[in-house]
């Protein structure tokens, strides 16, 4: 248990090439002085110069350039996590910047489904910068941006300078249309609250309870009436679901529409167990985690987002509502 509560925190950021992602770290880094960063950059290509770009205060900076870490993730960064560790003593937190085009749940994947990561390590928060002025056209053009934005517990629009402040607004609103869960705060030169960052999170069970009740306001669809063909819905369950049964539909989900299904993650009940059961979906796997107990007074309804591209609610509906059972 000891172990578990000393987990090092971590973060990742993520955000699409020149969002602004290692402006934000050195603001983060000099917030929270001083406490002492672990930070591992990842660079794609033979040039590696973000880890010189980077300020004075962090504890070490371990570059990662022999490939992409979503795409090649493999040894090299366990090898990494496994040199962290040995200096954990030395600092307080680990910071993770992918590059520009990476997919984030990559990452959180290790270090939600590795027992020997998990247990010394803690998956804090994916945090997606948002270049304000050329989100959109990423957004039509490529589908990594969607991705980034689609994993992420928090969207930091970035350069707000550069749109208007209605521009701003609308977009503001597109994202968290897009994505319903997570927060979406707005800002110049990486300046933005860390310590209301540092909250946020939706990989905790704790806190899948209020995000999730945000999402209830934008519980509508974005699908072919959304220009960059994103959707994104909400199914809700007022019975609790067999999980066993489940678990084979949830992977094939994940592997029939893996180009099409960016992020599934909610919670919902199961027969005679006391917590909810937190489902996401984390590249080519769901995982399930204990969330916070039931309360008497609760209607055991759950409730599941859905992000990705040209996805069609009623079919996902159908095949789950096969799996509802009585209570
Ligand atoms: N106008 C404007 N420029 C900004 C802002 N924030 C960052 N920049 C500039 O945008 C450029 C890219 O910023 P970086 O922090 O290097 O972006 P990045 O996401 O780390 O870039 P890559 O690692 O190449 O993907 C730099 O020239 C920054 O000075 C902002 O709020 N407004």
């Amino acid at each position: 248990m000891s172990s578990i509560m000393n987990r090092i925190p971590v973060h990742i950021i993520t955000g699409f090439l020149g969002a602004g992602k290692t402006t934000f770290l050195n603001h983060f880094i000099k917030e929270r002085l001083p406490e002492r960063i672990f930070v591992i950059e990842n660079e794609c290509g033979a040039t590696n110069v973000d880890g010189a770009l980077i300020m004075d205060g962090v504890e070490e900076i371990v570059e990662l350039s022999a490939g992409c870490l979503c795409c090649s993730l493999a040894d090299g960064f366990l090898e990494i996590l496994e040199e962290a560790y040995k200096q954990k003593e030395q600092y307080d937190r680990l910071i993770i910047e992918t590059t520009g085009i990476a997919d984030p749940t990559s990452i959180v994947e290790v270090f939600l489904t590795n027992p020997l990561v998990e247990k010394y390590f803690e998956m804090e928060q994916v945090v997606c910068l948002v270049d304000a002025g050329l989100v959109e056209d990423w957004l039509n053009e490529t589908t990594e941006a969607l991705r980034q934005i689609a994993s992420a517990d928090v969207l930091l629009v970035n350069k707000q300078d550069t749109v208007t402040p209605q521009y701003l607004q609308s977009l503001k609103t597109q994202l968290s249309n897009i994505n319903p869960q997570a927060q979406v705060i707005s800002g110049i030169k990486g300046v933005f609250p860390i310590d209301e960052i540092l909250k946020t999170g939706v990989i905790k069970p704790i806190s899948i309870e209020p995000i999730t009740a945000r999402a209830k306001h934008h519980h509508h669809e974005h699908g072919d009436n959304n220009s960059h063909k994103i959707t994104t819905f909400t199914l809700t369950f007022d019975k609790p679901l067999d999980l066993n049964e489940l678990q084979l539909d949830l992977n094939r989900i994940v592997q029939l529409y893996r180009h099409q299904v960016y992020r599934v993650k909610g919670f919902i009940a199961i027969p005679g167990y006391p917590n909810r059961v937190i489902l996401q979906s984390v590249r080519n796997t769901f995982i399930a985690t204990d969330g916070t107990p039931w309360e008497d007074a609760d209607n055991r309804e759950g409730k599941l987002v859905f992000i990705g591209r040209g996805l069609k609610k009623a079919g996902f509906e159908k095949m789950f509502n096969r799996h509802l059972v009585e209570g």
